[in-house]
């Protein structure tokens, strides 16, 4: 990622990086392009140089492998001491090393069994699973990557026969989704459980989260009370800094507004920064993401003064020829990084994956893309390069906090708006298009006589140049 020198950083950004307190909970609001996770780095890189131990915590894996790469000369986030994780990683180490019983409704319940009793644990209904990570295991010898687990009713059954070998659960999972986290039954159980937690598992006293709009407020609430020392090690408690923009919310069903932050989190108004410099688009970038605004509490950026070409909307007749205009920019521009964005098909994404790829093969230029489920591309830390020349192929929810020089929103004709689903639309268009630094084509396949019912929600001129 680029990052700014902390001489750099405009009034707004100074008041957060120099004045924000220390301790107990700040919020930090502003709309794309103002520097959150900017803040989010420097503000981890000075604390832990004061010696605080600091984690900063993405929402999915593209943007803990982007904030990793850090310009040369800063070294790595992590050679400082930093954590950089997702938070569902963050929490997951932290549950198995807190080491407390099993949640009622786990999915899944580990046991801590050496390999000198595997056979004592098999005859009780346990199961070896290989790809089970638990921090337990030897990284070497006999043993090394034995994880055994045990079916919760098998469990529930009778837990006392398993009690020497303390088992314990995976996080437990929302109803919604086996991704999602059930974070009220986390604060529920950790209360429960508080005096015998392994609290030592806690590795960090200051928590950054980049993204905050994303998690439900049920996460939040947690968060409080860690901060505040009701769960948590004695006399150690979190400090906790979150930074958020609620109209670049991912999901109409887990999310928070920057209200829900404020309660869950008790913040009061001197404690919440609002940021407004747009940093990243040209002008006429920011006008096309304002037209999808979709007016949420957290505002639109100041217009800013940069210019660039104005962004366009085409029509192509196939995905092979939208895969040629993008090949055609890349060759009139190799110097850039573009990004190629799809509204969540990942059958699309892969399409236009490997079309790319055939199509700029001749080139030495990198195309690359990233998809949690999918295995050959989910590891964005080894696989990825980011601030190099590249065409990366994302789905909108993997592009959140990126930029790129030129953005491709592609596939759009294909996008299906449900009833009332209007704004989670748009909001989808308004992270797509906010993460171009200076061009935005937005393609759409179809015939001339095709009016796919996205058009209608798609900017006019002056704003955008209509091309057929
Ligand atoms: N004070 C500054 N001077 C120069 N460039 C800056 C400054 N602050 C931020 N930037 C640049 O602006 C761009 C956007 O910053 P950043 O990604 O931190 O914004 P953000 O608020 O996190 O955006 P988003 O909500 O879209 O993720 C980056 O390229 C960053 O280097």
């Amino acid at each position: 990622m680029r990052l700014p020198n902390a001489r750099d950083l405009n009034e707004e950004q100074e008041r957060v990086y120099l004045y924000a307190p220390e301790d107990g909970r700040v919020l930090v609001s502003g709309p794309p392009g103002t520097g959150k996770t900017v803040l989010a780095v420097l503000r981890a890189m000075e604390a832990a140089k004061k010696g605080r131990r600091t984690a900063v915590a993405m929402f999915n894996r593209m943007l803990e492998a982007y904030a990793c790469r850090l310009p040369d000369g800063i070294g790595s986030l992590e050679a400082q001491g930093i954590q950089v994780r997702t938070v569902r990683q963050l929490f997951k180490e932290l549950w198995f090393g807190l080491r407390v019983p099993p949640a009622a409704n786990a999915a899944l319940i580990l046991l801590d069994t050496s390999f000198d009793e595997r056979e004592k644990v098999k005859e009780l209904g346990a199961k070896w699973k290989p790809a089970i990570w638990a921090p337990w295991s030897p990284k070497s010898g006999k043993s090394r990557g034995y994880s055994w687990t045990v079916e919760p009713d098998e469990y529930w059954r009778n837990p006392g026969a398993f009690s020497r070998w303390s088992p314990t659960s995976d996080l437990p999972a929302s109803e919604e989704s086996e991704f999602a986290v059930d974070w009220d039954t986390v604060t529920r159980h950790l209360l429960k459980h508080q005096s015998v937690a392994r609290w030592d598992a806690l590795s960090i006293d200051k928590l950054i989260i980049d993204e905050g709009q994303d998690f439900p407020p049920e996460f939040f609430r947690l968060l409080r009370l860690m901060s505040e020392g009701v769960i948590g090690p004695e006399g150690r408690p979190l400090a906790v800094m979150v930074l958020a923009d609620e109209n670049q919310r991912l999901s109409a069903k887990q999310h928070s507004t920057i209200s829900d932050i404020e309660t869950a989190l008790a913040i009061p108004a001197s404690r919440h920064y609002h940021l407004r410099t747009n940093f990243r688009n040209t002008r006429q970038v920011a006008l096309v993401a304002q037209h999808f605004f979709a007016g949420a509490n957290t505002g639109i950026p100041l217009l800013p003064e940069r210019r660039g070409p104005t962004p366009e909307m085409r029509r192509c007749e196939s995905v092979q020829t939208a895969v040629e205009q993008i090949v055609t920019y890349q060759r009139n521009n190799p110097k850039h990084e573009i990004g190629v964005l799809i509204p969540d098909d990942d059958t699309a994404r892969r399409a236009y994956f490997d079309a790319l790829r055939t199509a700029a093969a001749p080139s030495s230029v990198r195309v690359q893309t990233y998809a949690f489920r999918d295995p050959e591309f989910n590891q964005p830390k080894r696989h990825l390069v980011f601030d190099e020349p590249a065409v990366t192929v994302l789905n909108r929810a993997s592009c959140k906090g990126l930029e790129f020089d030129a953005v491709f929103v592609v596939n759009i004709h294909a996008a299906r708006i449900e009833e009332g689903q209007e704004d989670f639309f748009k909001m989808g268009m308004y992270v797509m298009s906010a993460r171009a630094r200076r061009s935005l084509a937005l393609l759409w396949v179809g015939r001339p006589s095709d009016r796919p019912q996205v058009l209608g929600l798609m900017p006019r001129a002056p704003a955008i140049r209509i091309l057929a």
